[in-house]
């Protein structure tokens, strides 16, 4: 038990993993902890201390799928495996940690989800502002920002992390809130001038002034604790970490959290995968392809050039033809992540094969790409290809532990020795018909048996002919038996051949690897390029098989869509063989700048203002976008304020949140935002609602000016554009058959008449008596309200703010003291002259 204590003490917070023959064992409080996860058995042994020993078990040709459970609870794993040789020594085996898994740093293939990457950020800094710095280890690009404590939230949701790494003294209150796995790292790692240093050394450059990112103190110390972890977990230096990108959140349209939620770009509201924005966009061929595409969803920039490029990149595809340029992109394996397990030595040899035969498609990719993007990293590193036709067998094992992974005629030893396993029959035919010719004795024979190995036996009547180089090695009745340095040498190789065979073809691997990863940079290259190419192409098919046009960016304000459809609603109409979807158009401008949305539920309020949102969305990721024309002047953010649901993880009723989400808004929109308030202030008393809607609808208007769609259900606000010369009334159409509602989806310039929620209400299979008994009281109220309709402004200015009060004699006096000014006496003083004047 003493070495798994040692090897313990190095892994507290870590479940220990040792290997013990077929099993990798488990004890104590992690094995406790395995069997509430995994619900493996508890058994005891021996004892330890006097305490019983409590352990657990998981075979070892399981580990892979235990791990992925682990690391899905967000659970790190130290495996222990056996180093040392059996019985090489006295007491146990040597057993070293050779891996550490944590859910932000796995690498395996097996384990990591194919259309999205494993960040690992680490979050330096408390109280205000924080500094990050975040890494896919299978994509080799450290990204590093700085930010307030207010924008953490939407930083985390952009990123999303598998795992965030915090000072064990200073937990952030932003990350520890935010549902992410967690990991306490000490506090000294998380220092600034240390992961200057370290950056340095990783990109290897002097200064990281190239990067625009010398001045990011608190990124650096975030950056400290990312690269210690990362290395600690892999055991190894991350030779194809080498670039490094530095975000700022004014580069980027900010998506808040909110907003991401709310447009369900990658995930719906109820948390799956589809549908959503993602997954409809992405027809990638490739997992990297994927990932790009994603990326590119969460991160638009509010610079328009590169958006412009890829609008460019599609026209090209679409005026060249993308479907063979797709086809070919079929058999590209995820070159990405290759490339980085190639640098973290765990690339696996049907991997290589994958990469051998994308570098083989390469030319006949090219070919088939528009000549606008055909960057020069199309070009096969012809070296690597060489290397890997020569060295890699066609179909090689699973493993390279297993053999059988290096080609015939890579390597003369090699050869030999599998010539050796193969020929062995044959060689020894050959030595006997040799040495018969030789010595002249006709009966001569070469044969082999377990216990004396190979020999040459020949009858006691001919051993006089025997040549000098034969040695005696055994006497029998009748026969001699004899070795010569030929027959011992071939023994010697012959015996041992397999076990040779393997650890040649294991050191052959590894020179393999040596060898690619000393030209690692065109092969990251080529993965990046390979994944945008395939982004583009997805991006490029969706445009024509759904009908898309290209949006038209110009320098004014501006938000202006004809015939504009939500991507997804459309998508899942049609599917399920629904109604047409009804285009709407959408026209906001320096003198229009809001739209009063009203109309009846199920009308098609929400539809329309998501619409606008994920058009305005589409446009600067680069895609094309669902609409006939499409024009957008410059857009900072997209905020937004949908739906009702309680936060009840976080204590927050319905209409506390949507305050807070509110107010989060009116904070930090501008006049260049995109503002979605869907119903706001219908999470409280009518009287409450619309007081609130109104003047959030005037701040909107009036101080941010920020392009806003506005639905309510509230009709006094229908009166909001009479007095409001910058917001319009817009409706969606219904119309009335006999007692039901018939919805249009179109929408009409005006406010809507009625809202219809009792024809609703029957439509959703209310009870015919419930909707007759609503109705009679429908038609009651809206008489008692005709009747005393007063002339109430809802929109008149606010009164001003009461004059604050003078300061009291104390108040003044406390503002006087300066307390570390003063010496204990003269505080002592202070505090009884305070005391007078305190008296009434
Ligand atoms: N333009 C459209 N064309 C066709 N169908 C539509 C359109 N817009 C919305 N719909 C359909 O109507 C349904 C309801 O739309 P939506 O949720 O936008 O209504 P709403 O006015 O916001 O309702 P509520 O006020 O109850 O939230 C959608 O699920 C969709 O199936």
């Amino acid at each position: 038990m003493s070495q798994y204590l040692g090897l313990k003490a190095d892994f507290p917070d870590t479940l220990l993993l040792y290997r013990m023959g077929d099993f990798y064992e488990v004890f104590y409080d992690d094995a406790r902890k395995c069997n509430a996860l995994l619900d493996i058995t508890l058994t005891q042994r021996g004892q330890s201390a006097g305490q019983p020993v409590v352990m657990a078990g998981v075979p070892v040709h399981a580990l892979e799928s235990y791990l992925a459970k682990l690391i899905k609870l967000g659970e790190a794993v130290a495996i222990a495996e056996q180093v040392g040789e059996v019985g090489a020594s006295k007491g146990p085996v040597e057993r070293k940690v050779v891996r550490v898994v944590t859910p932000g740093t796995i690498t395996d293939t097996e384990l990591l989800a194919d259309k999205q990457d494993a960040v690992l950020l680490a979050v330096s800094g408390h109280g205000r502002r924080h500094g990050l710095a975040w890494l896919s280890l299978t994509q080799g690009e450290i990204g590093l920002a700085e930010c307030s404590d207010v924008e953490l939230p939407a930083w985390l949701a952009r990123l999303s992390p598998a795992e965030v790494l915090v000072n064990r003294e200073q937990q952030p209150a932003g990350v520890m809130k935010a549902r992410f796995p967690v990991t306490n790292r000490p506090s000294w790692q998380f220092d600034g001038a240390l992961g200057n240093r370290k950056l340095c050394e990783q990109l290897a450059v002097a200064s990281l002034q190239g990067f625009n990112a010398h001045e990011l103190t608190l990124a650096h110390a975030a950056g400290s604790a990312l690269l210690a972890f990362a290395e600690h977990t892999q055991g190894r230096a991350l030779s194809h970490v080498r670039s490094l990108r530095v975000q700022r959140a004014s580069d980027l349209l900010d998506l808040p959290p909110a907003t991401q939620r709310n447009l369900e770009l990658v995930q719906t509201l109820r948390g799956e995968a589809s549908p959503t924005l993602f997954s409809l966009l992405d027809t990638c061929k490739s997992g990297m392809g994927s990932r790009t595409l994603r990326q590119w969803l969460l991160h638009p920039k509010r610079d328009r050039a590169e958006a412009t490029a890829r609008h460019d990149a599609i026209a090209a595809l679409h005026a060249e033809g993308f479907e063979p340029l797709r086809e070919a992109l079929k058999s590209v394996s995820d070159v990405e992540r290759i490339s980085a397990r190639i640098a973290l030595r765990q690339v696996r040899p049907r991997e290589l094969t994958g990469l051998r035969a994308t570098l083989q498609v390469l030319p006949q990719l090219r070919a088939v790409t528009p000549a606008a993007l055909r960057d020069a990293t199309l070009t096969p590193p012809g070296d690597i290809l060489e290397l890997l036709e020569r060295a890699i067998a066609l179909e090689p094992a699973i493993l390279a532990r297993d053999g059988g992974v290096i080609a015939d005629g890579f390597d003369a030893e090699l050869d030999e020795l599998r010539g050796i396993q193969q020929n062995c029959d044959g060689f020894l035919l050959d030595l006997e018909t040799r040495e018969r010719a030789r010595t002249g004795i006709a009966n001569l024979r070469v044969q082999f048996n377990r216990v004396h190995g190979f020999y040459i036996e020949v009858t006691q009547g001919q051993v006089d002919k025997v040549p000098m180089d034969y040695q005696r090695r055994q006497t029998l009745k009748n026969a001699e038996r004899y070795i010569t340095p030929e027959l011992k040498a071939f023994e010697d190789k012959a015996l041992s051949a397999n076990e040779r065979a393997l650890a040649r073809e294991k050191l052959l691997y590894e020179q393999v690897i040596d060898a690619l990863i000393s030209r690692l940079e065109p092969l990251t290259v080529l993965g990046r390029t390979l994944a945008g190419l395939d982004a583009l192409a997805a991006l490029a098919e969706r445009a024509v098989t759904l009908n898309w046009c290209r949006p038209e960016f110009v320098a004014q304000p501006c938000l202006e869509i004809e015939a504009g459809r939500h991507p997804v609603v459309q998508a899942r109409l049609a599917e399920t063989g629904g109604a047409e979807f009804m285009p709407n158009d959408c026209r906001l401008d320096a003198r229009t700048r809001m739209l009063v949305i009203t109309g009846p539920n199920m009308g098609g309020k929400s539809t329309f203002m998501r619409q606008v949102a994920l058009i305005a969305l589409l446009a600067a990721i680069g895609s094309y976008v669902p609409a006939t024309r499409c024009r957008l002047g410059p857009m900072d953010a997209i905020h937004t304020r949908i739906g009702a649901a309680d936060d009840l993880a976080n204590a927050q009723s319905t209409f506390m949140l949507e305050m807070t989400e509110g107010a989060a808004i009116l904070h930090s929109a501008t006049d260049q935002s995109l503002v979605l308030m869907d119903e706001i202030g219908r999470g409280t008393s009518t009287f409450d609602g619309l007081a609130l809607a109104s003047a959030i609808a005037s701040h909107l208007h009036d101080k941010t000016r920020a392009f806003t769609l506005f639905a309510t259900h509230y009709f006094e606000l229908t009166e909001f554009p009479a007095k409001h010369s910058m917001a319009q009334n817009w409706h969606v159409s219904a119309v009335e058959s006999g007692e039901d509602i018939v919805f249009l989806h179109e929408l009409q310039a005006g406010p809507a008449s009625r809202s219809y929620g009792v024809q609703v209400a029957k439509l959703a299979g209310m009870p015919a008596s419930l909707v007759r008994q609503a109705r009679a009281t429908l038609e009651a109220l809206e008489a008692r309200q005709n009747a005393a309709d007063d002339q109430f402004d809802l929109f008149a200015a606010p009164p001003a703010p009461p004059p604050l009060p003078e300061p009291s004699q104390l108040v003044a006096a406390l503002d006087g003291i300066d307390p570390d000014a003063l010496s204990p006496r003269e505080a002592l003083e202070a505090l009884y002259q305070l005391k007078k004047l305190a008296k009434p």
